[in-house]
């Protein structure tokens, strides 16, 4: 297996050192390619996961493995995408895209990288314009050629739409599904979009909350491309949402009782 979390358990402590168990037993497995995506509610715990992959967050207890090594720390082997682009605003597209490459590669080969994936995210009209100069989509698209150019064997992507409109984010939808079958890139997608998770990947991870727990692993069995299969979409749609509702509606009652006692 290529991505393997294994027993992972997180607790964090609040200022009077109240525990609060965020994950609670994961096991998951992720094959080499696999375009997979972590949905739930929010504060579910699907970022900090996604950050225990990546090597930012460490677990309380329970290991991750990557590709045979197990995971302390961040490494080239896996790029992250957050929701926000967070582009260098002094560098224009092309130095943002190279910047990462700057002690791999000589400065003409990190050229020919950025430019190759910039191709590929189609900015290669705004190779010296400034991140303030583009529309959150194409910020979006610059980080993740930012990402791609490193060559990570896994790409892993936090809400990445999660900032943009319904069209631009459909846009980029695209995008990415041809960059997945360009690449064959494994991939892990956090999103809280059901709709999103459908559309883009071959598995969805459904989490559930207080504390975070793997509530099902479905397979998403609808041909490429996803949109002509309306019926299909819809009735999966269905399916989550109503795994879903309790969820939610847990998240919304503990709310709804801290705002009463606060
Ligand atoms: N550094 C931290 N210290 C303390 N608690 C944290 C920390 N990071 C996250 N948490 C808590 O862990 C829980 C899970 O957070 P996380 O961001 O992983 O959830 P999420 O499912 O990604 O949520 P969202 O969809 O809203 O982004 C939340 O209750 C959050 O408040």
């Amino acid at each position: 297996m290529f991505i393997e979390a294994k027993q992972i358990n997180k607790v964090y402590f609040d200022k009077n050192n109240k525990p609060n168990t965020v994950l609670k037993d994961i096991d998951l497995s992720i094959q080499k390619g696999e375009f997979v995506s972590i949905l739930g509610p929010s504060g579910c715990g699907k970022s900090t996961l996604l950050s225990m992959i990546a090597g930012l967050v460490s677990s309380t207890s329970g290991e991750i493995i990557v590709d045979g090594k197990k995971v302390v720390k961040p490494g080239k082997d896996r790029g992250m995408v957050f929701q926000q682009a967070a582009l260098f605003p002094w560098m224009n597209v092309t130095e943002n895209v190279m910047f990462p490459l700057r002690k791999e590669m000589s400065k003409k080969e990190g050229l020919e990288r950025a430019q190759h994936f910039l191709k590929m995210v189609q900015l290669s009209n705004y190779p010296s314009h400034y991140p303030h100069e583009l529309s959150g989509g194409m910020q979006q698209r610059v980080s993740i050629a930012r990402s791609l150019a490193m060559d990570p064997a896994v790409l892993l992507m936090d809400e990445p739409f999660g900032a943009l409109d319904e069209q631009t984010r459909s846009r980029l939808h695209g995008q990415l599904e041809e960059i997945w079958i360009d690449t064959k890139k494994t991939i892990v997608f956090v999103t809280h979009s059901i709709s999103e998770s459908i559309k883009l990947s071959d598995r969805i991870i459904v989490m559930g909350t207080r504390p975070g727990t793997i509530l099902t692993d479905i397979t998403v069995d609808i041909p490429r491309p996803r949109e002509q299969h309306r019926q299909q979409i819809a009735a999966l749609e269905e399916q989550i949402m109503g795994l879903l509702k309790t969820e939610i509606d847990k998240v919304i009652d503990e709310e709804q009782a801290y705002e009463a006692g606060s």
